[in-house]
C-alpha cells in the first residue's frame, strides 16, 4: 500500500477537503472521514453563527480526529481536517506521528466563489478571513505535500495521488 497511514487533507473552509478528500480516499482504496463529523454541537453552533473557532474549541476537536487517525496507522486512511496552524499538526502528530498532510492551496478569489456557491453547510463565507489569518503552510520538516486546487475534483485528486506516491528522495 502506498500510503500505509492517515493522511489529513487540510486548508482553509471550502478549498475542496471535503469533495477532495472523498475522491482520494477512493484511488487509494481507504476510508475517508469528514473532520466536521468530529465537533461539537457547541462549535458548530458557534461557526454556524459567524463566530471563529479558538484553539481551545478546537483541542477536542483535534484530538478526535488525531484518534482517527491513530487507529488508521500501518492500514490508510483520508480525513479532512482544516489543521490550520503548526500546533494544530503538531497535536494530530502527537497522536499519530506517521500522519501525512495534503495542504490544498489556492487562489483566494476562487475559494470565496466556491464557498459562496456551497449550499447547505453551516460554515458562513464570512469566517473565510479568519481561515486565512489562521493558517500556516506546510513547513519543511512536515511530512506532507501542497496541491493546487485549480481544476476539477478529480483532476486535483489525480495530482494529490502523484504527489503523495512519489519515488523516495
Ligand atoms: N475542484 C472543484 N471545482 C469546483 N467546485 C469545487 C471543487 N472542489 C470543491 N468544490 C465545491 O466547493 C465547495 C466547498 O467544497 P468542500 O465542502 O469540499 O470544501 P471543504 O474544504 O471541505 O470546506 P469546509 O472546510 O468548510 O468543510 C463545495 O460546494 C464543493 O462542491
Ligand atoms: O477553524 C477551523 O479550524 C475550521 O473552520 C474547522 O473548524 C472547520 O471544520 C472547517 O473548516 C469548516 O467546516
Amino acid at each position: 500500500m502506498d500510503t500505509p497511514h492517515a493522511v489529513v487533507v487540510m486548508g482553509v473552509s471550502g478549498t475542496g477537503k471535503t469533495t477532495v478528500g472523498v475522491l482520494l480516499a477512493e484511488a487509494l482504496g481507504v476510508p475517508y472521514a469528514d473532520g466536521d463529523d468530529f465537533h461539537s454541537a457547541h462549535a458548530i453552533a458557534r461557526m454556524s453563527a459567524g463566530v471563529p473557532l479558538d484553539d481551545a474549541d478546537r483541542e477536542p476537536w483535534l484530538d478526535a480526529v488525531g484518534r482517527w487517525a491513530h487507529g488508521r496507522s500501518g492500514r490508510g486512511g483520508v480525513i479532512s481536517c482544516s489543521a490550520l496552524r503548526r500546533a494544530h499538526r503538531d497535536r494530530l502528530r502527537a497522536a499519530a506521528p506517521d500522519v501525512e498532510f495534503l495542504h490544498l492551496t489556492g487562489d483566494r478569489a476562487l475559494i470565496e466563489r466556491r464557498t459562496a456557491e456551497r449550499e447547505g453547510h453551516f460554515m458562513p463565507a464570512a469566517l473565510l478571513d479568519s481561515q486565512f489569518a489562521a493558517l500556516e503552510p506546510l513547513e519543511g520538516d512536515e511530512a506532507g505535500v501542497a496541491v493546487d486546487v485549480s481544476g476539477s475534483p478529480r483532476e486535483i485528486a489525480e495530482r494529490a495521488v502523484a504527489a503523495l506516491r512519489r519515488p523516495e528522495d
